[in-house]
């Protein structure tokens, strides 16, 4: 319970606002959710316009509503504050209704368009082996110290996200790693935090569903290191071409790594192969667990925050290296005939390229590379010829199968996908809907020694089709698959 004015601070004129003293049960910006008491946001979304709904949740008990355009003929007592951009608005309020979370611990925030989720689990799990208490947010799950909270995005709405904070900081916290997406940040779901840095992995082609433009998806992203504060440090990998362009408007210490260019902080790739990396980090000679020259640079940067967070760089690097990465990223298991498959999350054209360059450097001699490849539905639909081509570019034989296909037909989805291939390529590829028969079909391909790779689900335990999420795990089916075929 908190009073109106108290969140409301920030974002309206308080001396103008109608009854100050009220109660507010709970921010809820979807009237389906609406509870007697509550502070409604009508939010113009993307599919939907909230202020069309600001009579149902009067109807449900909303008692005051955050909205861009006040409705005529409104009855006096719900209480009506408009605003020029009722997101931002909730971003501000649900950090106040929580007594803002963020600034009771250090926030460290993660962006790019891959490596996310990998650089916050291992800043999670060093931090937690460095003994300190610490929350992640993240694709794959939650976490407040070893209890598991799942994750429905990326990045949380922001009653969500200052409501995991504020229980973090219950909880003892001393840190929080998370997330932020491009859409997070678009849609003000991280407005009010208050961060201590903030990292930048890479920027690809993704997501341009959303944000039409390869440059309006840039200027996203550096919107979140323009928004940081004096106090916090603002981390970018050099190495990728955009990577300066983050810090051009911050106000935060500025801190650089690569491998390839001058930075702050360095690393050389010395030995690649299965078993993991070796790289010269700092000087000094450290194996990894982790697999893949763009795990280079995911350590890097998880290197890097470490040290800005003042932590001792002989105890960082010894975790460090007995770390393992994130569910469903590079995982793999040999089968009794030595065949190998690999689960992982690639779902960007960059991704793909590096997952099976990586395979194409580790490998020993003339393995064949299977890939088995879909792309999401309801989606970035202008990847979908780009990734069957690197994916083709890259392996002797590919078969396109489904990735939540959602609303979408799987046959359109493949047809996009091969809209990207030659007719040089044509007679390596197969196309099979269903991502289990495309599954089992690249077991019985599979000769010993050849590598499987199944990309794009990673970690998930679904299939997403028509709204219905059926359950799917690439890791249990290529298990059960190895067991009987290979
Ligand atoms: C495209 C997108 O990002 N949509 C997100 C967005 O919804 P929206 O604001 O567009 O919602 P909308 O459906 O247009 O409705 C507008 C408003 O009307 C309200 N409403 C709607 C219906 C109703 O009956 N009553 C009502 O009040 C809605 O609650 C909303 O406030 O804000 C919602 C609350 O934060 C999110 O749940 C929703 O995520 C959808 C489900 C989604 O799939 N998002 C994906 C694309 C996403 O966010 N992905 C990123 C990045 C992924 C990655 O790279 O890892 C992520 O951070 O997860
Ligand atoms: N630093 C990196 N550069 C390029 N590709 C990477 C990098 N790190 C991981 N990848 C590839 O991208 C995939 C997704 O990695 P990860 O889940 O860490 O990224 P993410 O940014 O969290 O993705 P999402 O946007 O879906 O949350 C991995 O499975 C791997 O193939
Ligand atoms: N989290 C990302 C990747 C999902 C990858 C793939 N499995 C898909 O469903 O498209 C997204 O929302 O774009
Ligand atoms: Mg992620």
């Amino acid at each position: 319970m908190k009073l109106l004015k108290d969140i409301c601070n920030g974002i309206t004129n308080l001396a103008n606002l109608n009854k100050p003293e009220q109660e507010i049960t709970a921010l809820v910006f979807d009237s389906r959710k609406v509870v007697p008491g509550s502070l409604f946001f009508a939010v113009r979304g993307t599919l939907a316009d909230g202020h069309l709904f600001i009579d149902q949740a009067i109807a449900a008990g909303a008692v005051a509503v955050v909205c861009e355009e006040i409705p005529q003929g409104k009855n006096a007592d719900t209480v009506f504050i408009k605003v020029k951009d009722a997101s931002e608005a909730l971003g501000f309020a649900a950090a106040n209704f929580y007594d803002h979370p963020s600034a009771k611990l250090k926030l460290v925030g993660v962006t790019g368009t891959n490596g996310k989720t990998t650089v916050v689990t291992l800043l999670f799990k060093l931090f937690r082996e460095l003994g300190y208490k610490c929350g992640m947010l993240s694709t794959v799950e939650n976490r407040i110290n070893n209890e598991v909270i799942p994750a429905t995005h990326t990045t949380p709405d922001p009653i969500a996200l200052n409501q995991l904070l504020y229980e973090m900081v219950e909880l003892g916290c001393d840190y929080a790693f998370m997330e932020v997406s491009s859409h997070a940040i678009v849609q003000h779901r991280i407005t009010g935090l208050a961060f201590a840095g903030a990292l930048f992995s890479n920027i690809t082609h993704d997501h341009l569903d959303f944000h039409k433009t390869f440059d309006n998806y840039l200027k996203a992203k550096k919107a979140f290191f323009d928004g940081l504060p004096v106090t916090a440090f603002a981390l970018t990998n050099l190495d990728d071409k955009n990577g300066r362009v983050m810090l051009q408007n911050t106000k935060a210490t500025q801190k650089t790594y690569a491998l390839k260019s001058m930075a702050d902080f360095k690393a050389k790739i010395i030995e690649n192969q299965f078993g993991g990396l070796l790289l010269n980090i700092d000087n000094q000679e450290v194996w990894f667990k982790l697999v893949g020259s763009f795990n280079a640079y995911n350590l890097l940067a998880v290197y890097g925050a470490a040290l800005l967070l003042d932590q001792d760089k002989e105890k960082v690097l010894t975790v460090m290296s007995r770390l393992s990465g994130a569910e469903g990223r590079f995982d793999y298991i040999i089968s009794p005939k030595k065949v190998i498959g690999i689960v992982d999350y690639a779902h960007t054209p960059d991704a793909v390229q590096n997952v099976l360059s990586t395979i194409k450097d580790i490998r020993k001699g003339n393995e064949q590379v299977i890939t088995v490849i879909g792309c999401g539905g309801d989606r970035d639909k202008t990847k979908r010829p780009v990734m069957a081509s690197v994916a083709c570019e890259w392996s002797d034989k590919v078969i396109l199968t489904s990735d939540n296909p959602r609303s979408e037909e799987p046959d359109q989805i493949i047809r996009d996908m091969e809209a990207g291939i030659t007719p040089d390529q044509q007679r390596k590829v197969f196309a099979i809907a269903d991502r289990k028969e495309a599954i089992k079909a690249a077991c019985h391909l599979a000769q010993p020694e050849d590598i499987i790779l199944l990309a794009g689900k990673g970690h998930e335990k679904y299939q997403e089709i028509k709204g219905v999420k059926y359950p799917f795990d690439d890791k249990q089916i290529l298990t059960e698959q190895f067991k009987l075929i290979n």
